[in-house]
């Protein structure tokens, strides 16, 4: 499912109607419908009905899924509008719900809070993608009585009010919806933080909008469908050789327990061969959770320029390499990633502690970084831009180094610049020491069995994403971790395959 601006989403509309015949009036009715089924498989005839609508089009689909309501004998209904400038559309499903005869608008005065706490469904159709400048104050008045006084169901429609949506920032207020109905396809302020709180439970209409004109956009969520099609094939003639040799670089004396999870998630999610290579042999208990995985120590406490030599032939042999969990910071370890990046030629993924050498490094297409938010902020090098609210400086980043970027966030950002997709699994379990390290070696894994950097990483953020959901419904978000998501990594692997 593409993911569009508000801009994108004005284009696809104006194309549907100039070149496929398709107007705006029609794409609104349709609108109307969607809302309208959406509330007749919820909601009893004697339901009491509050629409809160704005001027323009978004109040419009509101217009119109009211008349469809009252057409088919939902009478509880009250209609308030908000602001002046009626657009054509909007004045036009005025003129046609007075023809059938409805005439339950109420006034905003102080009788609204009233209206508000009686009702059993708040349809917000105040302001959708037209969302100008900041909110005026008496939208922000509506939507605080709104948000504090309602009793029942609230259901916005395109995207609650007052979230803004590119970046799912709230201008001054937004409304707290239960439900949002949107047309077409997700807009980016519906999977970003706050707005995708704000939406709760999201419902695509897809309405008559061809689908080939959403190819304009180059953003993409991730989906199970996705996950399924872009799935390692497993050849029954085959051996481990096929399935790829990840090698991982990682660890110290200080910080042994990283390396140990990356192996395992390369070797859980289908890796032919995994090697370890550790300084310290604290990372020894590998062994005890897979002792497939071929383990290395160099008996030291850190990496070091020098140690590029003993696994020159590891680096030529890998068909993947992992770089960076629990290395440590120094000097001479930070000198060790860039050569080891520098003599390979292979896919690498960079994480944690070796992406503070990431302005020393010869950045490439098959290079990963998976950053988190604070790594992420500081390789940009600017605190001037939120980076979390910024996916496009992330895409921007990425083509300008030429890399691969795993933004790893509650909405992770896989990004090379030229596509983007967006994954939304995942909860709080994952927020732990460790999650981080498993995803690089489940990323490693999957580019070991052929797959790209950019398709890799796809598919390993949703699996991380999707186990940590499925194991913490059963063991909570608070006692999940990194491990236990690991060992049942299968779970939500077979739930994509049997999808
Ligand atoms: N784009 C499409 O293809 C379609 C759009 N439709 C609807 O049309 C909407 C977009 O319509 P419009 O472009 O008319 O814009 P909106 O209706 O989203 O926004 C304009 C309205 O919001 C008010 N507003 C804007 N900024 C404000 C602020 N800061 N404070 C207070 N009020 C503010 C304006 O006064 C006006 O009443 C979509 O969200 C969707 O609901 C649907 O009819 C289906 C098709
Ligand atoms: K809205």
């Amino acid at each position: 499912m593409h993911i569009l601006t508000k801009e994108e989403m004005k284009k696809i509309d104006k194309l549907t109607s100039e070149e496929y015949g398709i107007g705006s009036e029609i794409l609104m009715e349709q609108a109307g419908i969607s809302i309208y089924n959406e509330i007749i498989k919820n909601f009893k005839k004697n339901t009491h009905f509050l629409f809160v609508l704005g001027t323009g089009n978004n109040g419009g689909d509101g217009l119109a899924a009211a008349r469809l309501l009252y057409n088919e004998g939902y009478k509880n209904l009250k209609i308030i509008i908000i602001g002046n400038n009626q657009s054509n559309l909007f004045k036009k499903q005025l003129e046609i719900i007075k023809k059938f005869k409805f005439d339950n608008f109420i006034k905003y005065d102080k009788n609204f809070e009233n209206h508000v706490s009686t009702a059993d469904c708040i349809i917000d159709g105040l302001i959708g993608i037209g969302l100008k400048d900041d909110l005026k104050e008496e939208t922000q008045e509506v939507i605080n009585i709104i948000n504090s006084k309602k009793r029942g169901i609230v259901i916005s429609i395109d995207i609650p009010s007052g979230i803004d949506a590119n970046t799912g920032k709230i201008s001054k207020n937004a409304i707290k919806a239960d439900k949002t109905i949107t047309f077409g396809s997700y807009k980016l302020g519906h999977i970003f933080f706050p707005g995708r709180e704000y939406s709760g439970k999201i419902i695509v209409a897809p309405l008559s909008f061809p689908k080939d004109l959403f190819s304009l956009s180059h953003r993409e969520l991730v989906t199970s469908d996705m996950v399924k099609k872009l799935l390692p094939k497993r050849p029954k003639f085959s051996q481990k050789y096929d399935f790829g040799n990840v090698l991982i670089l990682a660890g110290s004396s200080e910080f042994p327990g990283a390396s140990v999870l990356s192996a395992i998630g390369a070797q859980k999610i289908g890796a032919g061969l995994v090697k370890l290579i550790t300084p310290s042999s604290l990372s020894s208990s590998v062994l005890e959770h897979e002792p497939g995985i071929i383990y290395k120590s160099l008996n030291k406490n850190k990496f070091s320029l020098r140690d590029i030599d003993i696994i020159s032939k590891d680096i030529k042999k890998a068909s993947v390499i992992v770089i960076g969990p629990g290395l440590g910071r120094s000097n001479e370890t930070m000198q060790f990633v860039r050569n080891v990046v520098e003599y390979s030629t292979s896919p690498i993924v960079v994480d944690a502690d070796a992406l503070y050498a990431v302005d020393a490094l010869a950045l490439r297409k098959n290079i990963v970084l998976t950053p988190h938010v604070g790594e992420m902020q500081r390789i940009v090098r600017t605190d001037e831009i939120d980076i979390r609210q910024n996916y496009d400086y992330t895409e921007y980043f990425a083509k300008n180094k030429k890399a691969t970027i795993v933004f790893k966030d509650v909405t992770t950002t896989i990004t090379n610049g030229e596509k983007t997709y967006f994954n939304i699994t995942g909860n709080t379990a994952l927020s732990k020491g460790g999650s981080g390290d498993l995803l690089t070696g489940i990323i490693a894994g999957l580019i070991a069995q052929g797959l790209n950097v950019m398709e890799a990483s796809i598919i390993a953020s949703y699996l991380l994403g999707r186990t940590a959901e499925i194991v913490s419904a059963e063991k909570t978000e608070y006692y999940t971790t990194p491990l236990d998501i690991a060992k049942n990594l299968y779970k939500a692997l077979l739930e994509v395959i049997n999808a």
